[in-house]
């Protein structure tokens, strides 16, 4: 418990953090708050906002236009050393990097690209740890119209649901806010193409580091420019973690992992699911789309012969409709990996399974696998290069806000 706690609460490697998240509540009073000289650390300069890059080169005795340079060195041009910011004074650069200021990007260690055109890489962290970010292009014709980039929040996940490769490769720790955007920009300089969605769905469960989760969510929305109803935010579920997300009254689209339509199922699946009941995660769900009028997707991961009969659709039918309105189920066949007796169900289970959702009046949408060749499950890419404890009480672990 304790190191998620420190995790959470010391900003680690950075002197420039308002008290708030992101830019969401920005005061001129936290501006006031930055001092780079004073912190010997490396600090980071990826992540802050337009606003606190002026306050940083005002301190450096820099005029505010320095602070927008560096904004559009960042997040527009996307370089990755200081150095390479030729426009700005080389002493500027120099006292910079004195004080221990640096990007904060991280080099790609692994590129995985598929035959469907989505590409898979393993960003190489400063402790060396290998996190996965997936970029998943839409094509018209040989025209780009969409990406998608699926990115981690945790290195690893401590939930350890038994069909996801994430969990079953352990857990080191959080992400930092700006461990998060520089997925997003990994993606766009690869495809050289601007990134149209994000999804967090890749590594850990972003509930458990709701704070840098929602910085990170801002500096894209805000800095990156990425429209918050482009972006969503998938969650297994975390006590508290609902009803704290619903007061940001974000645009962005909340999707709920459930992957059964009863408890007693569900915490065969979702070990986590013993410290947050059904009932208790679908009243937050119901109160979620009330105060926030977003509806609610639901994944349900289809495991053959476990979860995936139409007496299973009849019943999360059921469970939705008592739920009250506004909710999307996203069925998504078993990706197979290693480890695990689980099969994926044939695509006559997954179309009558769907069929009898859709009878019952639920909108429904299959996730066609992007990938498969890819090793397209979350998780499996790194596992190949890196394995992390597992955590043996994982619920005890702080929400990271
Ligand atoms: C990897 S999780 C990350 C976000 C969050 N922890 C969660 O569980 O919603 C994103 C989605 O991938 C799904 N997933 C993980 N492993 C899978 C697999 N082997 N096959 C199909 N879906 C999988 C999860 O069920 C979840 O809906
Ligand atoms: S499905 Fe999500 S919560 Fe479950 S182990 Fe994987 S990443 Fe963690």
């Amino acid at each position: 418990m304790l190191a998620l706690v420190q995790n959470c609460s010391t900003p680690l490697t950075r002197a420039v953090r308002p008290h708030t998240y992101g830019t969401y509540a920005f005061t001129a009073k936290a501006c006031a708050s930055i001092s780079p000289r004073a912190n010997s650390q490396s600090q980071v300069l990826l992540g802050l906002s337009e606003n606190e890059l002026k306050h940083l080169a005002l301190d450096f005795g820099q005029e505010p236009y320095r602070g927008k340079q560096l904004h559009h060195f960042l997040y527009r041009r996307k370089l990755r050393e200081i150095q390479d910011f030729t426009q700005l004074p080389q002493q500027f650069r120099n006292t910079l990097e004195e004080a221990g200021w640096k990007v904060g990007r991280s080099p790609i260690f692994e590129t995985v690209t598929s035959a469907d055109g989505t590409v898979k890489l393993l960003l190489k962290l400063e402790d060396n740890r290998l996190i996965e970010t997936v970029g998943i292009p839409v094509m018209d014709d040989t025209v780009l119209t969409r990406l998608t980039a699926c990115v981690s929040s945790q290195v690893g996940c401590p939930l350890r649901c038994s069909f996801c490769a994430t969990g079953k490769g352990g857990y080191s720790r959080n992400l930092q806010r700006h461990e998060i955007v520089e997925q997003v920009l990994a993606i766009e300089e690869v495809f050289k193409h601007r990134v149209s969605n994000v999804v967090f769905m890749g590594m850990g469960e972003p509930m458990l580091n709701l704070k840098a989760v929602l910085e990170a969510h801002s500096c894209l929305n805000k800095d990156v420019q990425i429209g918050q109803r482009m972006i969503t935010i998938s969650t297994v579920g975390v006590p508290n973690t609902i009803k704290k997300l619903a007061s940001y009254k974000l645009q962005s689209t909340l999707a709920v992992s459930l992957h059964a339509p009863n408890q007693k199922l569900r915490e065969t699946i979702v070990p986590s699911a013993k410290s947050y009941p059904l009932d208790a995660l679908m009243l937050d769900c119901r109160n979620y789309f009330r105060q926030t009028n977003r509806r609610v997707s639901f994944e349900y991961a289809l495991l053959a012969g476990v979860n995936d009969s139409v007496e299973h659709a009849a019943e999360l039918a059921e469970l939705l409709h008592g739920s009250g309105s506004g909710y999307h189920v996203n069925l998504i066949p078993f990706n197979p990996i290693e480890g695990t007796e689980y099969k994926r169900p044939s695509k006559i289970a997954v179309q009558a399974f769907s069929g009898a959702l859709e009878s019952a009046k639920i909108t429904v949408s299959v996730r066609h696998t992007r990938g498969l060749d890819a090793n397209a499950a979350c998780g499996q890419l790194r596992n190949k290069f890196q394995k992390t404890p597992l955590v043996n009480n994982p619920m005890d672990l702080a929400v990271s806000c």
